[in-house]
């Protein structure tokens, strides 16, 4: 019994409890004004009963008196009364539903930018990748995408019991003077039990739903995955339809096949109690009603009003479709917004602080270098650390370049470099100072980054150069001089309306450009940051997707470039790695090898083995040569992830006179 009643608690209890403490965020006249009118709504349709009793009570003795009686007269007013009642309902009840919407829409909007002001909240990006966290977020964000699902929803729910409980009340209240307050009791019973019954099935559906998140989001996925056109290509190729056709059945049945089974319980065995106990007491109450008239103790005008009052309260025991629902559903979302802003809260104290403590200016940063000292680090929930004691020191104004095996750890030093996370142990230092010491906007300022998978904004191609650094936004001819660093103004102008074209298939007007081009969009936004004063570009992976002609183009002008700039550049490609004035190859969290392109290649490193090994792999005609034999080297060759055309490209700069970059 006690798990029960302590189930029943946080399914129904709590989740209310929190909904009404919501309600403090609202304007007090406007939730007065909504429950006020709402309880004359809600007693309308009570005073009509009375009205149409008096009608029909007063009716005998105005045909017996004939017209101009006072009967007669009494029957006209009670009458019009009637009619002025169900007039008044008929204006109010709409009144009433639009302010519950303007709730809702209210309610609403503090949800969404409560959501937005958590998922913002936090400097580094650790609540947005932390599962229990996550699952929060996606739970609330779905539930404020729904239509009838929204905390707004609940709320509008909550009033419009109200009406209903109101009405409720009254019905019973006009059984208890007419007739007799036991009578009273017993309806209240059987409206509340076939409320239980009605109500209390939506609450297990409810967790059914709840227990079947995953397979539900998964037959979300595979339905969306057949609509979506970023998928497409694959999907057809590929042959998926059937596969994911299949996979989004068997999951949306996974998801729901719990939901009917209990449906049918609850229909079953739930409505067969319920409703037999409404039939045995509600048939008790008629049979004392009538008995009563019959024995004269209840005049026309009682009986027909204890007969409407007791057909009414029975029809309360429905399904309340304004406020069931909605209440349960918004409620969940409701409450997943809250978890969400305490997981927030809680890993904020860990996460990286936003105001630093250091007295630096930090406009000319770095003056001497940055270093990671001693760095390891840990994702949260991580069992083991991806730097593991790394010591790597970037300095000022020079090219370093990070080679290492696909997840050594490239992406996350460049995460610790822009404070999306703090080092586990260790510190990274700019001039001397830890990052957690200086104020992080500032420091992100100074910061112009490419990320691996960039952004791809659906705006306008000037604007997705200028939001590299959005406060100089209006530096048009900064926008176009890093379009053209980038390479990819010829291409920008071409567009219908230029710069100006929005960039993405699906906008009006909007222009599709190809990987590559984006890419190039995305250098472009860095550089751009740099221009605008950022002293530090770090750069992952920027030619990926370029073409060997756009990427030799684009490292030819690369130095100047990044003049003066401390940069970070990360890249599988040897052909972009060694034009940087260091080459350091992190493997197992740490530096393995650290020094220039012609030192590392002097000796037998790491570094040389894989250089050679793509310049000999190109010259052998696109095969793997006799180290094909060396399953070590081709283990190194499919992680280091070789491009074949760099390396040409590579081998053919390797050549070149130096100096020439
Ligand atoms: N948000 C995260 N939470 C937990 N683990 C993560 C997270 N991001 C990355 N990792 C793990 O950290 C390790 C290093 O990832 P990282 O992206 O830094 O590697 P990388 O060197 O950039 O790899 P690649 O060359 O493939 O881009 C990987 O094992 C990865 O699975």
């Amino acid at each position: 019994m006690r798990p029960r009643l302590s189930t029943y608690w946080s399914e129904a209890v709590e989740p209310r409890l929190f909904l009404f403490s919501q309600l403090r965020d609202l304007p007090r006249g406007l939730t007065t004004g909504v429950v006020a009118l709402n309880v004359v709504v809600g007693l309308l349709p009570v005073a009509f009963v009375v009205g149409t009793s008096v009608v029909v009570g007063r009716v005998p003795a105005a045909v017996r008196d004939g017209t101009g009686s006072p009967a007669a007269r009494e029957l006209m007013v009670a009458f019009a009364l009637t009619g002025a009642t169900f007039l008044l309902q008929q204006v109010l009840t709409p009144v009433s539903v639009s302010l519950g919407q303007r709730l809702r829409h209210r309610v609403d909007g503090t949800f969404h930018d409560r959501l937005m002001a958590a998922s913002l909240r936090s400097a580094g990006i650790a609540p947005l990748e932390e599962q229990e966290s996550l699952s929060d977020l996606l739970r609330a964000s779905e539930g404020l995408a729904k239509a009838n699902r929204t905390p707004g929803d609940a709320i509008a729910g909550l009033f419009a019991l109200v009406v209903r409980y109101s009405r409720l009340a009254g019905f019973l209240a006009l059984i208890g003077v007419s007739f007799t307050w036991w009578a009273a009791g017993a309806m209240l019973v059987v409206t509340m039990a076939f409320r239980f019954g009605q109500r209390g099935g939506i609450r297990i559906y409810t967790r059914r739903w709840t227990e079947r998140t995953d397979a539900r989001r998964e037959a979300d996925y595979f339905r969306t995955l057949g609509m979506s056109a970023a998928a497409a290509k694959e999907m057809r190729v590929f042959g998926l339809a059937g596969w994911a056709k299949g996979r989004y059945e068997r999951r949306a049945l996974d998801s729901i096949t719990p939901i009917w089974e209990e449906r049918r319980r609850v229909s079953g065995r739930n409505f067969l109690l319920f409703t037999a106990l409404g039939i045995v007491l509600g048939s008790l109450v008629l049979v004392a009603v009538l008995r009563a008239a019959a024995a004269g103790d209840l005049d026309l005008t009682a009986l027909v009003l204890t007969l409407q009052a007791v057909v009414a309260a029975t029809m309360l025991g429905e399904f309340y479709h304004e406020a069931d629902a909605p209440t349960q559903f918004g409620m969940i979302s409701a409450r997943a917004l809250t978890s969400f802003e305490r997981r927030v809260a809680d890993l904020a104290r860990d996460d990286v602080a936003s105001h630093g403590t250091a007295a630096v200016p930090t406009a000319d940063l770095p003056v001497r270098g940055i270093r990671l000292a001693d760095v390891t680090f840990r994702y949260p929930n991580a069992s083991r650390p991806v730097l593991d004691g790394l010591d790597l020191e970037l300095r000022a104004g020079e090219c370093t370049a990070v080679v290492g095996v696909n997840g050594a750890g490239k992406t996350t030093l460049v995460k610790l470099l822009t404070r999306l996370y703090d080092p586990t142990e260790g510190a990274v230092l700019i001039d001397g100072t830890d990052l957690r010491d200086l104020p992080v906007d500032a420091w992100r300022r100074q910061v112009g980054v490419i990320f691996q998978d960039f952004n791809r904004y659906p705006f306008s191609a000037y604007d997705n150069i200028a939001l590299g650094a959005v406060e100089h936004r209006d530096q048009a001819h900064a926008v176009r001089t890093a379009a053209h660093d980038a390479g990819i103004l010829p291409t920008l102008e071409a567009l219908g309306s230029g710069l100006e074209t929005p960039l993405g298939r699906h906008q009006a007007d909007g222009a599709e450009l190809s990987g590559g081009q984006w890419q190039r969009v995305a250098i472009a936004r860095a550089l751009f940051a740099v221009a605008q004063g950022a002293r530090v570009l770090v750069l992952d992976e920027p030619t990926a997707a370029l073409d060997v002609r756009a990427e030799a183009a684009f490292f030819a002008e690369f130095t100047r470039l990044t003049r003066g700039v401390t940069t970070l550049l990360i890249s599988h490609r040897f052909s972009s790695v060694r034009h940087a004035d260091r080459i350091v190859v992190i493997d197992d969290g740490r530096v393995l090898e650290d020094g220039t392109h012609e030192s590392l290649i002097a000796s037998p490193t790491t570094y040389a083995r894989l250089f050679h090994l793509q310049a000999r792999r190109f010259a052998a005609g696109l095969e793997v040569d006799d180290a094909s034999q060396d399953t070590e080297l081709d283990a190194d060759l499919a992680d280091v992830g070789t491009n074949l055309a760099a390396a040409e490209v590579g081998a053919d700069l390797d050549n070149a006179p130096e100096g020439s970059r």
